[in-house]
């Protein structure tokens, strides 16, 4: 089989670890400072239940509740990470405002999502729970992890679950069989 070509963006507030997650699952490391991005593209090859993909992941400039949604994330973009930070009411109210967004962009009804709530080492600053976060997704029809970059929890496995979401929306993969991944 060849190689599948998947293009996936990773959105979110300012700084809720939209790189930290990107770098880690790219490149195994975890950088503390902090460095505001404009726009950077990772690759990466991946083999899941015997399909290689490979991926271009997208890692988009923090976004706020005003911030228009750039026309060039809503084409030519197969599945979207969106990320809050478990310690920032702010950047979850910010994650349901940029999906409202992107329905609204792609004009789709089903769009591949996985709802990601990083920083779950900082456990005295948490402010969002995981069943906020769980209905949340729910409602999104996304799929949900809480997710550290930091201590690279469930970081492998976010970007599984977006390719097994993208399958899904294309039909390869039955609703049923769900998101294992090997
Ligand atoms: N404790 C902890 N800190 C994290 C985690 N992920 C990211 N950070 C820190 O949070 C800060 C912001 O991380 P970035 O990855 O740059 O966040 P971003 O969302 O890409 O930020 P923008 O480019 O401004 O949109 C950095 O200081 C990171 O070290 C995490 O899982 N745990």
């Amino acid at each position: 089989m060849s190689p599948k070509q998947r293009k996936i963006a990773i959105m979110g507030f300012r700084s809720v670890g939209k790189s930290s997650l990107t770098i880690q699952f790219v490149e195994g490391q975890f950088v503390d400072s902090y460095d505001p991005t404009i726009e950077n593209t990772f690759t990466k090859t991946v083999k899941i239940r015997g399909q290689e993909y490979f991926l271009k992941l997208v890692d988009t400039a923090g976004q706020d509740e005003y911030s228009i949604f750039p026309q060039s994330y809503s084409m030519d973009i197969h599945g979207y990470v969106l990320v809050y930070s478990v310690t920032s009411a702010k950047s979850f109210e910010v994650v349901k405002v940029i999906y409202e967004k992107l329905l609204d962009m792609t004009g789709k009804v089903h769009v591949p999502i996985v709802l990601v709530g990083n920083k779950v080492d900082l456990h005295m600053e948490r402010v969002i729970s995981y069943e906020e976060g769980k209905k949340t997704a729910d409602d999104m029809k996304a799929a949900f992890l809480e997710a550290s970059a930091k201590q690279n929890q469930s970081v492998t496995d976010i970007f599984h679950t977006t390719i097994m979401q993208i399958e899904k929306a294309d039909g390869t993969v039955q609703e049923k069989s769900g998101c294992m991944v090997s």
